[in-house]
């Protein structure tokens, strides 16, 4: 039995899933973005959960700006020592950029998540 009343309840729910349904990037990831240089992120496993077809509302990290929309295309595991230069073209990144950056954000995780997206608007 739940305490709070049925519009809390609601409220709590619609920003539950706009929160899933968002994705953020660092501002100096949004230039590639947007000209289509940078086609994938990896991410950890709390940002798994995209459904494939979905379409997601994208903004900055730090400020939380709208740039864009992207088609979630796939979402695959990876290990962090299998990434490659596949992945860092990819990312328009060098690998050993692109390790750095991973390595940064997700100190000493080795599950990772490679998310393809298409840029929509
Ligand atoms: C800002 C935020 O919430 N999380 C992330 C996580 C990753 N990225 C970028 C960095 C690299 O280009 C790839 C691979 O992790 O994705 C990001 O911008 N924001």
């Amino acid at each position: 039995m739940c305490c709070l009343s049925i519009e809390c309840q609601i409220f709590i729910k619609k920003i539950i899933m706009k929160t899933l349904k968002d994705m953020t990037f660092f501002e100096r990831f949004e230039a590639d973005i947007l000209c289509g240089k940078k086609v994938i992120t990896i991410r950890d496993e709390s940002e798994s959960h995209y459904q494939v077809g979905s379409v997601v509302d994208v903004s900055t990290f730090e400020t939380g700006r709208y740039f864009c929309q992207l088609r979630i295309l796939s979402v695959e595991p990876i290990a962090f020592s299998s990434l490659d230069e596949d992945h860092a073209k990819q990312e328009n990144m060098t690998l050993p950029e692109l390790k750095s950056v991973i390595q940064n954000i997700y100190p000493g995780i080795e599950r990772l998540f490679v998310i393809t997206y298409e840029r929509l608007a």
